[in-house]
């Protein structure tokens, strides 16, 4: 048996949708897989009511298959389903490590890539990348056509989950699907100071290239008080804020020292919206651990 730790990840960072993904410390998900001779499934932890134990239904059974590598799979989810914090991703992920090193396949861990992605196609019906990656690699991660590139970067973040549920399917639905040429110039140039950021560890210039006028604005309404609980964010230090993912987290970049006052003021200003939520004061981390 062999033990799996895979992290949250926050991607799209505003400027990078679909394309840029970041590891957190946490919360993480905990897979344990045995060699089977055929794939069974179960999960416990945060959600697990509302997570498929059928393997053709959840995450990690379309990585076993990939992987032409049946076993039992326990999942121990710390990370809550439909969170915007890449739940069905840390499991995919974690099964793609621990299934490969189980019956030794020899992928590299930028090959694990597209094969955990296989598991993110069967929740939300389009194998991005962007979450699996940093699950799997750690740090920022760039998920393009041509693959993946991947920066150590160590940025102060804070990510607040709203007890709200926003299917990553649903707020794909909402992403328009034009933009006109000044918001294209200005994503670029937001991407562009973001990477940057990410390569000097500035959380200035990352919080600056986190602004994004053509996905954000589409998903916020689908976010009871995203919008004061961003300008509290910003008015207790962040240096930038935007949707975790497909929603509804709300991810803050920000300083070393200040996560503590962020995490405070998007919790009150949640519950100034009668939406109760948790906050997790975190950095970007490191991907999977086999224990
Ligand atoms: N191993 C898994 N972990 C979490 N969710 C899973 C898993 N396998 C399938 N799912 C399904 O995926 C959906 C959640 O995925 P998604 O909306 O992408 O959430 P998140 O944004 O947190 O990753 C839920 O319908 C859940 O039942
Ligand atoms: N790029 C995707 C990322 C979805 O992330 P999740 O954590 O909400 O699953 C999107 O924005 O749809």
């Amino acid at each position: 048996m062999l033990t799996v730790r895979a992290p949250a990840t926050s991607a799209n960072l505003g400027s990078g949708f679909d394309v840029f993904g970041v590891a957190l410390e946490r919360p993480a998900d905990v897979v344990r897989v045995s060699k089977a001779d055929r794939t069974t499934i179960e999960v416990t932890g945060a959600g697990s009511q509302f997570i498929p134990e059928d393997p053709e239904k959840n995450t990690v059974g379309a990585v076993a298959e990939a992987l032409a590598a049946p076993a039992h799979i326990q999942i121990d989810k710390g990370v809550r389903p439909a969170s915007g914090l890449g739940s069905s991703a840390a499991s995919a992920a974690a099964a793609a490590v621990g299934l490969n090193a189980l019956y030794d396949r020899g992928y590299t861990r930028e090959e694990l890539v597209p094969i955990a992605a296989k598991g993110e196609a069967v929740v939300s019906g389009d194998a991005h990348d962007d979450n699996v990656a940093p699950s799997i690699l750690g740090g920022f991660t760039i998920a393009t056509h041509s693959g993946v590139r991947q920066v150590d970067a160590s940025i102060p973040l804070v990510a607040c989950l709203p007890d709200i549920v926003v299917s990553t399917r649903d707020a794909r639905r909402v992403v328009p699907e034009h933009a006109r040429v000044e918001q294209l110039v200005e994503t670029v140039g937001n991407a562009a100071t973001l990477t940057t950021g990410m390569h000097r560890n500035d959380p200035e210039l990352v919080g600056e290239g986190m602004h994004d006028t053509v996905v954000t604005p589409a998903r916020a309404e689908l976010i009871d008080g995203y919008e004061a609980v961003r300008e509290a964010a910003l008015s207790a230090g962040a240096t930038g804020v935007t949707i975790s993912g497909a929603g509804p987290t709300v991810i803050a970049a920000c300083h070393e020292g200040s996560q503590r006052a962020i995490a405070s003021a998007m919790l009150d200003t949640f519950g100034d919206h009668g939406v109760e939520a948790r906050a997790y004061q975190s950095r970007i981390g490191r991907g999977a651990q086999i224990f």
